[in-house]
């Protein structure tokens, strides 16, 4: 918050309100968690502080559990399970920057114990056997699960026109090097791909699998919006891509709308934009402030 604001606050006598610490356990030390907790150590996210680390990368948890140690500061405890993490005395969030199967495998852990829980690989909760588990879960320790935009906008407006909504698709185009590993580019490793080349084309619900480290952001979409299967997804290699694009087109009874995001790609992990980590920072900041809510 501003701190011209807070100073006019006090001169006016109206009395600032120090928010709460949150509690923050981070499950994925990786590219996005590491910038995102750095942030939080910046004081960018409002009063959240890392207090727990869990990755299955040990030398990586470590790492950044050293990093946010030095010049002074607490460390956060490496956790060597979930369970652990979640076990941290006054923890309130946990925070996923991992992987969908580590969504799949530790969110029951996490909101059972009552713990809300941040996740970034939406592409998780597709599924709808397993989003209702989750849900009912949640409901019933009284946690709550966030799922930021991530890479992309217009998250409010599909959501705002939901029930009005007739066709959602979204085109995700990055280099080719962005998209190996998955495996839905299998086919296409060993090829070298001179010009822009559709790899995919189907629902969200499949792309998800296919695609699991590149577009949590059609699950995200689908979630919001039509629904996963009603979803169109385009994956597209294209060694010009300016960077991680994704184009969203809906057609609603409310109207027509149309998102671009030419996304710059994380410097350590060219597959994440580096969009997602501050959509990941703000839900953060907006989860330690409680009142005043823009956008839907
Ligand atoms: N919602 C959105 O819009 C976006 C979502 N994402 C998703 O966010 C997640 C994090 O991205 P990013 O930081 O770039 O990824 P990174 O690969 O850089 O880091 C992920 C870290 O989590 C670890 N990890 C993976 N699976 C598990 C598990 N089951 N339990 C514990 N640790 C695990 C990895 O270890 P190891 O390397 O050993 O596997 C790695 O250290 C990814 O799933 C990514 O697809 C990314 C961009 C946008
Ligand atoms: O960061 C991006 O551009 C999108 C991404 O990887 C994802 O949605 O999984």
């Amino acid at each position: 918050m501003n701190s011209d604001f807070f100073n006019d606050l006090r001169e006016s006598g109206v009395q600032e309100v120090v928010p709460e610490q949150v509690n923050v356990g981070l499950i994925g030390c990786g590219s996005m968690g590491s910038e995102l907790a750095r942030a939080v150590q910046r004081g960018e996210a409002g009063s959240a502080k890392i207090i727990g680390l869990f990755d299955e990368y040990q030398p990586g948890r470590t790492a950044l559990a050293n990093e946010l140690g030095s010049n002074g500061n607490s460390k956060p405890v490496e956790a060597e399970t979930v369970s652990d993490l979640v076990n941290q005395p006054n923890l309130d969030l946990v925070i996923e920057c991992a992987s969908q199967a580590a969504v799949v495998a530790h969110a029951e852990t996490v909101l059972s114990a009552g713990k809300s829980m941040l996740v970034m690989s939406s592409g998780a909760m597709i599924s709808p056997d397993f989003m209702r588990t989750v849900s009912a879960m949640a409901e019933k320790s009284g946690a709550s699960i966030y799922i930021p935009s991530g890479a992309v906008g217009g998250i409010d407006a599909l959501r705002a026109s939901k029930a009005l909504l007739k066709e959602v698709t979204i085109v995700s185009t990055k280099k080719p090097i962005s998209l190996t590993g998955a495996p839905g580019f299998a086919d296409w490793e060993d090829k070298e791909i001179t010009q822009a080349t559709v790899i995919y084309e189907g629902s969200a619900t499949e792309a998800v699998g296919l695609f699991p480290a590149n577009v949590n952001v059609a699950a995200t979409v689908s979630m919001a919006g039509i629904g996963p299967d009603a979803t169109k997804v385009r994956v597209v290699a294209d060694p010009n891509s300016p960077g991680n694009v994704h184009e969203i087109n809906a057609v609603s009874k409310a109207g027509k709308f149309s998102f671009r995001f030419e996304n710059m790609p994380h410097e350590t992990n060219p597959k994440t934009s580096f969009l997602a980590v501050l959509a990941a920072i703000e839900t953060l900041r907006s989860i330690c402030e409680p009142g005043l809510r823009i956008g839907t």
